[in-house]
């Protein structure tokens, strides 16, 4: 296929999705499996037409004063792949599968200019939520912002269980994969640019070998930032496909006892693969309320890795960006306080309650963790910095909020955005 065919693919797939209102996945998916002669180069092109279409969908649209799937798929070629108007009038001549050129869109790219745009289409975010942004980042929210709208790297965790990260690397030196900056154990394969596609690391002997783990840096950083000692008792209260709890099983080199739990248990279910793989014998699961019991004021820390909005993973799921509704907010509001209330119980007196979003919203944020210590005054907030600034000494550091929350961004440390909080219960 040329790029005229990719384009039109893409096109398509773009219709799709706002017609549908439906997931980027799935409407790949079914354009994949209708268009069975297209290559996995041409998918993989095609889905990066999309993806960076909806990642500056607004940008897009503002500047080609049109919204049309074909004007935000001819914008990510002339914004964000680098090709002038020119060279790509002459990729398309003659190629019988290319969608016409939108003249009037490409004559208002070339006179309007993104700083005239009212500040939300700036930064490539609903208007709904500019306030939120406003109040979580000052003055830089508008680059914090467009950092979420660019494309993420990809990023692996070595498990220390079965391999050091320098033996994972050379593994997978064709990827060229690097150390990232912060994460002792991550590991960055660059995102690419235009069509390149990204490796597909899980087809990997040594990831059957479970010598990695796919896992954006932030939630390796807020792992780490846990601070788990080699013996103690967790409780990983929303443990969803067990991210973290591998993670934090890893840290503790199979010593002590990681208890992970999930309201889902569909959601959970995958774990226990991903388990066996990682070679992990200090973790068990639990997917009923009543097993956890005997954990009642007796675990050493319980993590709450909330359902959340997801804000922070808007590099990766452009398409939720544009989905999320003040309604949904307000119910991941509602999951998030029950989780904390319910998880809560089983901290011990001196314990350590660590509350975790992928979301940078400051509702979800700062303001559940200040309602929560209101509400339970045997708990209080500790400062998370210092513990940041001991295990990653000289390393970009995140935002630092009055009551010491932290905040990762992508503008700030290279990864997805995460809300990190550390909440002690007094010794009785
Ligand atoms: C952000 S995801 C967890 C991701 C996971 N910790 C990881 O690192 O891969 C949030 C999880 O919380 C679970 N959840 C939501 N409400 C809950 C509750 N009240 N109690 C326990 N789990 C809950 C959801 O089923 C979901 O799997």
């Amino acid at each position: 296929m040329r790029l005229g065919g990719r384009l039109a693919g893409a096109i398509e797939v773009l219709a799709d999705i706002e017609a549908r209102r439906r997931p980027v996945a799935d409407a790949l998916k079914d354009w994949g499996l209708s268009h069975r002669f297209a290559g996995s180069g041409d998918r993989s092109a095609i889905g990066n037409i999309v993806y960076d279409a909806l990642r500056m969908k607004l940008s897009h649209a503002w500047l080609m004063e049109d919204e049309s799937p074909e004007a935000l798929a001819f914008a990510v070629l002339l914004r964000q792949w680098g090709l002038t108007a020119e060279a790509l009038a002459g990729e398309l001549e003659g190629d019988r599968f290319a969608p016409a050129l939108p003249q009037a869109a490409l004559a208002a790219l070339s006179t309007r200019r993104l700083e005239d745009a009212p500040a939300h289409v700036q930064g490539d975010i609903p208007l709904w939520i500019q306030p939120a942004f406003e109040a979580a980042f000052g003055d830089a929210w508008i680059r914090e912002a467009q950092a979420l709208a660019e494309r993420p790297s990809l990023d692996l965790r070595a498990n220390r269980l079965k391999a050091p990260r320098d033996k994972v690397i050379a593994a997978l030196e064709e990827t060229g994969a690097k150390p990232s900056a912060i994460a002792h154990d991550g590991i960055r394969i660059a995102p690419g640019e235009g069509a390149s596609r990204l490796p597909n690391v899980t087809a990997e002997l040594t990831f059957a070998k479970g010598w990695f783990e796919v896992q954006d840096e932030g939630s390796q950083i807020v792992s780490e930032l846990v601070d788990p000692r080699d013996g103690d008792q967790i409780l990983d209260y929303c443990a969803g496909g067990g991210g973290k709890t591998l993670a934090l099983s890893a840290l503790m080199r199979n010593k002590g006892q990681i208890h992970a739990f999930d309201a889902d248990r569909k959601r959970l279910a995958p774990i226990i693969e991903r388990l066996k793989r990682a070679g992990t014998r200090n973790v068990q699961v639990h997917d009923r309320p009543q097993q956890l019991k005997a954990l009642e004021d007796g675990c050493d820390i319980v993590l709450v890795d909330a359902p959340c909005t997801g804000t922070g993973t808007w590099r990766r799921r452009p398409d939720t960006k544009w989905r999320l509704t003040e309604r949904s907010l307000e119910e991941r509001l509602s999951q998030q306080q029950d989780a904390l209330a319910n998880a809560a119980r089983h901290v011990r007196p001196g314990g350590t309650l660590v509350y975790i979003t992928c979301s940078v919203l400051p509702a979800e944020n700062e303001a559940q963790a200040q309602a929560f210590v209101a509400a339970h005054p045997d708990f209080e907030q500790k400062p998370a910095l210092p513990v940041y600034q001991r295990l990653f000494a000289g390393a970009p550091e995140p935002w630092a909020g009055e009551k010491g929350a932290l905040t990762l961004t992508p503008a700030t440390t290279g990864t997805d955005g995460f809300f990190f909080s550390v909440m002690t219960r007094k010794a009785s």
